[in-house]
């Protein structure tokens, strides 16, 4: 048996809008439609779509926030929306957006109330606080109430407080959104070293394919709540035709640059945009340009992971 088993999972929301006079019009919103999936426990899942994807809705019935309208989900051994107490010791949850601390306590006392309220045993707690504080940084932040924290150190703090249960099963949605690249770098490598350390599972949400890309190396894919791909990486990038971009400075302007395994899509004045195949080196094309042009810089861009669903789609 999987840690987590999804089996034709459905779930429908009705709208009712007031429609003429009195009457109500009434509407349903297929959110998840039909979606199966399973994840072995130790695994590092990204759970990704475009925005209405479905995404939520799902990371909602797992938790048993949400039950479905049809179809099967259990997560280690239990039906989430029936066990839901039970399941809450053996789950943490981050959202970004939202935080699950108290804002006007010190981050100290949100972790000994989290303490009380998941009954972890005092010598647990102790040792699973002192090496979150070392591994987040959050040693000089325990006693500076959550309200004061920055979005970075709120994040952390955040996170610490999912994990203080010991969980297996760690559900993360959009927990580097609004960081800054020291800050996402810094929770990639924690996220890492909790799953191959601790062996706990987790699931990821995220709009940032540099997330996926540092963590995780299957990934799902819905839209639509559908699920459209469900596999490696690599495979999903091959199958988008996904490209990264290389954006080129040149000292002085220039017609179009040619250099093989890339093509120039954009020009504007000294600065041109290349895009070369995502799964290919960029050292060979940086090579090819630097020996033929002038060059005053070069950088990278990561593809969106928009449109490698949407590239997926328009073929
Ligand atoms: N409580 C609700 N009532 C009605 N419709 C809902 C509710 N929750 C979600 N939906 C709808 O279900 C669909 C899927 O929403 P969901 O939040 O799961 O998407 P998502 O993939 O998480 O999106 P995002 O990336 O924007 O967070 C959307 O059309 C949304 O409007």
């Amino acid at each position: 048996m999987s840690l987590i088993e999804v089996e034709h999972l459905a779930r429908t929301f009705v709208l009712r809008r007031r429609a003429r006079g009195l009457a109500r019009e009434r509407s349903e919103v297929r959110a998840v439609d039909d979606v199966s999936f399973s994840v072995e426990a130790g695994e590092m899942v990204g759970y990704i779509g475009p925005n209405g994807a479905g995404k939520s809705t799902t990371i909602k019935v797992l938790t048993g926030i949400l039950v479905p309208t049809s179809g099967r989900v259990e997560v280690a051994g239990l039906d989430p929306s029936r066990r839901r107490t039970e399941l809450a010791r053996r789950i943490g949850v981050v959202f970004g957006q939202r935080s699950t601390l108290w804002w006007d306590l010190p981050l100290r006392d949100s972790f000994e109330l989290l303490q009380k309220i998941y009954r972890v045993p005092p010598d647990r707690y102790r040792r699973n606080l002192a090496e979150f504080v070392d591994l987040l940084e959050l040693g000089t932040l325990l006693e500076t109430p959550v309200r004061q924290l920055s979005l970075g150190q709120r994040m952390r703090g955040d996170i610490a407080a999912a994990l203080l249960h010991d969980p297996e099963i760690v559900y993360l949605d959009e927990p580097t959104i609004g960081l800054d690249v020291v800050s996402k770098g810094r929770l990639r490598e924690f996220l890492r070293t909790l799953n191959t350390e601790r062996g706990t599972t987790l699931l990821l949400t995220t709009h940032d394919l540099q997330d996926i890309e540092a963590l995780c190396r299957r990934v799902i894919v819905i839209d639509h709540g559908t699920k459209v791909f469900d596999g490696d990486l690599d495979d999903l990038h091959r199958q988008g035709g996904s490209t990264r971009t290389l954006v080129v400075d040149l000292v002085d302007e220039a017609p179009p640059i040619e250099v093989p395994g890339a093509v120039t899509r954009r020009v504007d004045g000294p600065r041109q945009w290349l895009s070369f195949p995502a799964d290919a080196s960029a050292a060979p094309v940086v090579a090819a340009v630097a020996a033929s042009y002038d060059v005053a810089d070069l950088s990278v861009q990561e593809p969106d992971i928009e449109d490698v669903i949407r590239q997926l789609y328009s073929r």
